[in-house]
């Protein structure tokens, strides 16, 4: 049990990675935040999980906010305060890419991708941070990044930006959270398949391209991330702080 009576947020929990993220902190003890959008769409998918973790013996509420306004990161950390006492981890991981080409890229796809994946996140982060710091014993941020954020995207030019400003928020992070002892780390996913990509990976050449790319042999998936966030979320991380951890079945060094 890595984090047993600990108290983990997970933004973007409803559905991919964050759920998986969410399911395996449950399994080593922790009490879950579940972050999400707040659309009607998603609230059986919540309550589906939150079943899930409690039927694991640990406690799950959810909030449901945009994750751009600057807000929600205070509403995440009250719920998790007024429920269960305490901000332990922060996984922030809500994101959109809705993939676009660069010359006619609409100004609101650009404005909301930056908006929801990078402005909110810095907010979120920083009252995760505070409530880490009046409690006084540390925590643990990870900014689930990507590897879009050390290699470009022709269809990406709004999404990739977003993600090498997460990973160096959390190098920054690394820096000024370091007195209090909280740790802040990025993780980087390669392609793994979730709603994210659904469309984009629909095309079949594509996908086996994309496969083909990843010396594993194969896509990833969301439970594929869930190990490497417990493992930076936990204290066998205890020294691990500004690192940033690739999760892509070898994509990133495959040059030939
Ligand atoms: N899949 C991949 O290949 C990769 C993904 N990543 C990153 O991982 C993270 C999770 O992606 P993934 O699991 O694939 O995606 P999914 O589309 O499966 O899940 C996205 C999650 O983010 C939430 N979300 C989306 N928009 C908002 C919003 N405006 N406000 C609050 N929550 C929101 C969704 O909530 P709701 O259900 O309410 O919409 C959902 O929980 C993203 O940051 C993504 O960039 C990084 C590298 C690769
Ligand atoms: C959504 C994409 O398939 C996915 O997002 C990322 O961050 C990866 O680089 C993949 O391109």
């Amino acid at each position: 049990m890595l984090l047993k009576d600990k108290t983990v947020i997970i933004t973007g929990a409803s559905r991919g990675i964050g759920r998986a993220a969410a399911l395996e902190c449950a399994r080593q003890g922790a009490d879950v935040v579940i972050g999400y959008s707040g659309s009607e769409s998603s609230r059986s998918g919540v309550d589906a999980l939150i079943e899930e973790i409690q039927s694991l013996g640990c406690g799950a509420v959810a909030v449901g906010a945009p994750a751009g306004d600057p807000e929600t990161g205070d509403k995440l950390v009250e719920a998790a305060v007024s429920y269960f006492g305490t901000v332990d981890v922060f996984v922030n991981n809500a994101g959109i890419c809705p993939f676009h080409s660069f010359l006619d890229m609409p100004r609101e796809t650009y404005l909301e991708t930056v908006n929801t994946n990078l402005n909110g996140a810095f907010f979120a982060v920083q009252a995760a941070a505070n409530q880490m710091k009046r409690q006084g014993r540390g925590g643990a941020i990870i900014a689930v990044s990507s590897i879009s954020a050390l290699v470009g995207g022709g269809m990406q030019t709004h999404y990739t930006p977003t993600k090498a400003g997460l990973l160096s928020l959390m190098q920054s992070c690394a820096i000024a959270l370091g007195p209090y002892g909280i740790r802040c780390n990025a993780l980087l996913p390669g392609t793994i398949e979730t709603d994210i990509n659904k469309e984009d990976l629909a095309d079949q050449e594509k996908r086996d391209y994309m496969a083909s790319r990843t010396p594993l042999g194969r896509l990833g998936r969301p439970e594929d991330l869930a190990g490497p966030i417990v493992f930076l979320a936990s204290d066998m991380a205890a020294y691990v702080t500004g690192a940033s951890l690739l999760v892509d079945g070898g994509m990133y060094v495959n040059l030939q």
